[in-house]
């Protein structure tokens, strides 16, 4: 995968000089930094790559950087770099490395061609440079919502109108919703799998994958029917991807890694199943009077109060439908986390979570689609 990193680096960069209205000056290294260093033997590498991707720094003495951890991330490291420069300014940067295995769930290359023109219309952190097996960005001057931020009405709202800009930008390239491509490429890798761990195998023995399939086949057939629109999601609207600067009351959505052309009710459903937080209180799922708050924000965000009540119910049903397949996605997702993933994380027993939740709610959001379908039909 490095190889192919290094390409995209390249592609984007050439991409930036054809298209210089697009990114400004995005850099690309081929250097590539060891994911299991410790910080401190991270650090001269880290120094280096900054230097390699940034020539204004390149003769700065290694004392004039300062580096720390932002977060471990499910997914990435994340890391802080601080350059003092010689004429007093101090400057910011995020360097990303991208987990080990990371590349079986998520598509580097889409996230890299996405990143470029999200970045370009204001979203998430300015791309200034890539590498090997990262990249490097802005730095964000702000706070990471936590679960229950994201139901106060005045961040829903915000969260909604930006969400709705979101989904307006252009992505170049198919325009193909990605949702039952990548639950399909999740199950088949999910369902082959085979642990070292007997107890790990034990569990996993347990499911049902044709019972899963069935589930996978039926819920497209009833989504299909809701022509949903499509729309350049970001399919992992969770608390730690919504950052808040309050004095500016600026909201930034970040990591775009899951984006991907899809439907519209599925980024507002899985972004509603966040509300259940870390620890997955699903009780904590929004009840419709907030939901039709965050559709009115979503749907008409210079007149919240005109939106018709057939535009909120339809939202309604899109978005609690998709909430199932989000639940599948991510079920799936846990148990190629699961084998993969070197964090120590119960990630089966997150597939259990999310695939028992689908099954609880599945009854009753079915008939609430199949009503509203024949009603919407009959009228
Ligand atoms: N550009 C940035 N500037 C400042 N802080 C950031 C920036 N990007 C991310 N963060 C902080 O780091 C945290 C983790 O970032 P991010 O979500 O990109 O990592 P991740 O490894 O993909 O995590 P996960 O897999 O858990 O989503 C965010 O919740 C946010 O607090």
């Amino acid at each position: 995968m490095g190889a192919v990193n290094i390409w995209n680096a390249m592609e984007v960069a050439d991409d930036a000089r054809e298209n210089p209205n697009l990114c400004s000056d995005i850099q690309s290294s081929s250097l590539t930094i060891d994911h299991s260093l410790s910080l401190p033997d991270m650090k001269p590498r880290l120094i280096q790559l900054c230097q390699d991707l940034f020539k204004k720094w390149s003769n700065l003495d290694f004392s004039r950087f300062s580096v720390e951890t932002v977060s471990g991330g499910i997914t990435n490291l994340l890391l802080k770099v601080t350059i003092k420069e010689e004429n007093g300014n101090e400057e910011l940067v995020t360097v990303r490395l991208y987990g080990p295995n990371t590349e079986i769930v998520i598509n580097r290359e889409r996230e890299l061609q996405a990143i470029k023109y999200l970045s370009a219309a204001g979203f998430g952190a300015k791309l200034l440079g890539v590498f090997g097996n990262g990249m490097v960005q802005s730095f964000i001057n702000a706070r990471t919502l936590t679960p229950p931020d994201m139901r106060m009405p005045k961040l829903a709202a915000e969260i909604a109108r930006e969400l709705r800009k979101f989904h307006e930008v252009e992505i170049p390239g198919s325009k193909e919703p990605q949702l039952w491509n990548d639950i399909s490429r999740f199950f088949d890798k999910a369902s082959i799998l085979k642990f070292d761990d007997n107890e790990k195998q034990g569990i996993y023995k347990t499911i049902s994958f044709e019972e899963v399939n069935d589930q996978i086949v039926e819920l497209k057939e009833l989504t299909c029917l809701l022509n949903a629109p499509v729309v350049f999601a970001h399919n992992d609207l969770l608390s730690g991807n919504l950052m808040v600067n309050d004095q500016e009351e600026k909201l930034y959505l970040i990591d775009f890694e899951y984006g991907s052309y899809n439907y519209r009710g599925f980024d507002i459903g899985n972004h509603f199943n966040e509300y259940a937080g870390y620890d997955c209180d699903y009780s904590l799922y929004p009840h419709k009077d907030e939901q039709y708050h965050f559709f009115r924000h979503y749907l008409q965000p210079e007149k919240p109060h005109e939106v018709s009540d057939e535009d909120l119910e339809a939202l309604y049903v899109e978005s609690n439908t998709y909430m199932l397949a989000s639940h599948l996605y991510w079920a799936l997702w846990a148990l190629i986390q699961a084998k993969m993933s070197p964090i120590d994380f119960d990630y089966l027993g997150y597939f259990f979570l999310r695939y028992n939740e689908y099954k609880r709610q599945k009854e009753n959001y079915f008939l609430l689609a199949r009503s509203y379908l024949s009603g919407s039909r009959a009228g």
